[in-house]
């Protein structure tokens, strides 16, 4: 756009401010020498306050000088002239992921770029029919005019193009027009989806902008459909959390579905200074707050009964099943206190003292009480023999030295044995001997669960060593009853993704880990395939979990992911009832159905897809298939019948990295990734039944096109997408 009556202006204030820029790098430099001297110079004086804050001014500026340089290559992306309400003219607000400012602020024109998570960006990003607004500290809000939005595409240090204000409403009223209002999303939406989530700082949308600046101590939950954003926006908002509520980064939390999600997401959290932002599976925290390391079984459920059992597992129902077990344990052994008489019963510890060490307290772990009887008892006996000792130093009557000595060793004696009888509960003892508890068992009545299988199962699995996926949150639940969490500390904000597919009592145990109830939840109802666990609906969630807490719930529609010509046929596969992805920009290149007389007909045209797909400029090309141990034959298969595809991969269950290039993967394990090009493997009427689970497994494989889409079947189609 170098017509642009603007351009040349846009390029001197570029030029003007790389110029400036290095000027501001220098006066840093130069001043971190100084305070170089002045640390010293305090330090020859034992000044060590002075010293200690020359030395902070001093590591500040050395990371003001490191963001500052590696902003030059393209210090900002957007420009928005704005005046507020009241005031005589327009400001110009310069915009790039990074502050760019003089070392002494006197006024907005000091400022030569503003940090795209500065409160003055929204604007920016929010600016509608010419008029902003934004807001500091949840206290300051300012209102105006907005003359001008510009976007900018700078590389080493050049104007390459530069284009003006394209609103989001204008892809809303879009009907004979063309999809996409705006050039430089577009030109990112048509980027490809390499090997690994990207930044969208240069084009965040309006209502993404809404979410990513929501106050930190809430719950916000986006629904959002396949490819609307939810995970690039949940990831950009921790940054924002980071930048502007100044966190402890590791006391952040992303909680992902496992570990290639993890990875996939890697690249991205360096770019918006949230890498060192604490990233697990739940599976992993678990380990941690059980303190174990034990062999867990993540396969699913492999019949009805049994996932009925695995779901009911992360029911709070089975809370009240573990308190129950406790309480009565509790009972039990307050039931066989006795008075302790010792030292020629001179010690009484009447069984109303001892009682009172164990009940005293609520939400006191099990072990806690019975730690604190312990302690009290020891007490008592060491604090006789401290009194006894103290007599017989000072010659008081009836005393001596030998029956100090057997006192001593009677004490000794009696805690080696009496607490012997008393032993504090370990963990997965707790959760066996909860499983043999029939009689608790035949009190709770699980509804829809063969009691009988689930008790059986589980107490198999834990005799063998293992455990299950849907023990987990049970077993850190039964660790909060017993040991308590105080190993844990608390996280500033959680942000879970795939929030669908986390139980109810798994967000209890979140719940628990979290301080002031901050969490960001991302993920989309139609895509809760598993069958074993999950939500059944954010309200529950919302009802159950967070009915203290402040919460914001959004819904996001536009599906940035996928052209629209995919879009369409994804929409088509859920019930009607279910949100529909809105689309942004089409390709003019329909999905291809195709049937296969063979499966060896099938592998031989897979071959020829892949390679039209890289043809057309595809880097990454995803395969999937129903079945993981489809993928696994099928990886097989094309490594002897496709050596010239030298990038192919397959990802498996608890593989922990993601390659890009051609990937084969069952869809549960594709899901949160994206591919340039999907082949789907077999889209029968064997494999996808009409049923609803099968139609969400269905979505979630074909949204995970962005550009092109082939589906083979082989045997009739899926009723779904005829
Ligand atoms: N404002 C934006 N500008 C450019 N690209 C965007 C924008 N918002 C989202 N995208 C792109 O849309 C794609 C989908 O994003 P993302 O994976 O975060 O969606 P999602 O809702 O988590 O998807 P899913 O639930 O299907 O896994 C990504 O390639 C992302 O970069």
């Amino acid at each position: 756009m170098n017509n642009h009556p603007d351009f040349s202006f846009e390029q001197q204030h570029l030029a003007d401010t790389i110029e400036a820029m290095k000027q501001i790098m220098h006066d840093l430099e130069h001043d971190m020498d100084h305070r170089v001297h002045k640390i010293n110079q305090s330090l020859s004086i034992k000044d060590e306050v002075s010293a200690y804050v020359h030395s902070l001014m001093k590591s500040d500026h050395a990371i003001k000088v490191h963001d500052i340089a590696k902003a030059l290559d393209s210090p900002y992306f957007g420009r928005v002239d704005f005046r507020e309400d009241g005031a005589k003219d327009f400001d110009q607000y310069y915009i790039g992921r990074t502050k760019v400012a003089k070392l002494d602020i006197e006024n907005v024109k000091d400022i030569l770029v503003f940090d795209w998570r500065d409160p003055v960006s929204t604007i920016f990003y929010e600016c509608q029919d010419g008029r902003a607004s934004y807001e500091v500290l949840d206290r300051y809000h300012y209102t105006g005019d907005v003359r001008l939005k510009r976007q900018y595409k700078i590389e080493d240090g050049q104007l390459i193009s530069m284009s003006e204000d394209n609103i989001l409403s204008k892809i809303m009223a879009r009907q004979q027009e063309s999809l996409i209002a705006d050039p430089f999303l577009l030109e990112r939406l048509l980027a490809g989806a390499g090997d690994r989530l990207k930044d969208i700082v240069t084009s965040i949308r309006s209502e993404q902008n809404q979410i990513i600046r929501e106050p930190l101590n809430q719950v916000t939950v986006i629904q959002g459909v396949a490819g609307s954003g939810k995970s690039t926006i949940g990831l950009h908002r921790l940054s924002y959390l980071l930048y502007n509520e100044k966190l402890d980064p590791t006391k952040l939390v992303i909680i992902a579905p496992n570990k290639i999600f993890l990875d996939y997401i890697s690249d991205l959290l360096p770019e918006i200074d949230a890498q060192d932002v604490k990233q697990t599976t739940f599976a992993d925290l678990a380990e941690t707050i059980m303190q174990l390391e034990p062999v867990i079984s993540m396969t699913p459920a492999e019949t009805e009964p049994l996932a009925a059992a695995a779901r009911w597992k992360g029911t709070l129902e089975f809370i009240k099943v573990m308190e129950l077990f406790l309480d009565k344990r509790l009972e039990k052994l307050c039931m066989k206190l006795k008075e302790i008489s010792l030292f020629d019963d001179q010690l009484t510890i009447s069984r109303e003292q001892q009682l009172e060490k164990v009940v005293e307290g609520a939400n006191i772990p099990f072990n806690e009480r019975l730690r604190s009887l312990e302690k009290y008892i020891r007490f008592r006996i060491k604090n006789f023999i401290e009194i006894y000792e103290a007599r017989l130093h000072r010659g008081k009557a009836r005393t001596d030295e030998k029956t100090a000595a057997r006192y001593v060793a009677e004490g000794e004696q009696f805690i080696a044995k009496h607490f012997a009888k008393w032993p504090v509960l370990a963990l997965l003892d707790g959760y066996s001997e909860l499983f043999k508890d029939k009689a608790a068992w035949r009190k709770t009545k699980p509804v829809g669960v063969e009691v009988e299988l689930l008790l059986t199962h589980t107490l198999a699995n834990l005799e063998a060593g293992q455990m299950e996926r849907d023990d987990l949150a049970p077993l850190c639940y039964l660790k909060y009853l017993i040991d308590g969490f105080r190993h844990m500390g608390k996280f500033d904000h959680i942000a879970i993704d795939e929030g669908q597919d986390i139980n109810l009592l798994e967000y209890r145990v979140l719940s628990l880990l979290s301080r002031n109830s901050s969490f960001t939840i991302m993920g989309d109802m139609s895509q809760a395939i598993h069958t074993d666990r999950g939500l059944t609906s954010w309200q529950s969630l919302l009802k159950e979990i967070f009915d203290k807490a402040k919460c914001r719930y959004y819904e996001v529609n536009f599906s940035y992911r996928s052209a629209k010509e995919i879009v369409d046929l994804f929409n088509k596969v859920l019930p009607s009832g279910r949100s529909k992805a809105v689309p942004v920009y089409e390709i003019g290149r329909k999905p291809v159905i195709e049937a296969a007389a063979s499966a060896s007909v099938a592998v031989k045209r897979l071959v020829e897809v892949v390679e039209e797909f890289q043809a057309l400029g595809c880097k990454s090309v995803g395969i999937l298939t129903k079945l993981e141990t489809e993928s696994q034959k099928l990886y097989q298969v094309l490594m002897t019948a496709a050596p010239q595809l030298t990038n192919l991969n397959v990802i498996t269950n608890g593989a922990a990295s993601y390659h890009g290039g051609v990937t084969v993967a069952p869809i549960l394990l594709a899901k949160g990734l994206e591919f340039d090009g999907v082949i789907l493997w077999n889209a029968s009427e064997r494999k996808f039944s009409p049923e609803y689970q099968d139609a969400k497994l269905l979505y979630v494989a074909l949204s995970r096109a962005m550009y092109y889409l082939h589906i083979f079947h082989q045997g009739k189609l899926t009723p779904l997408l005829r």
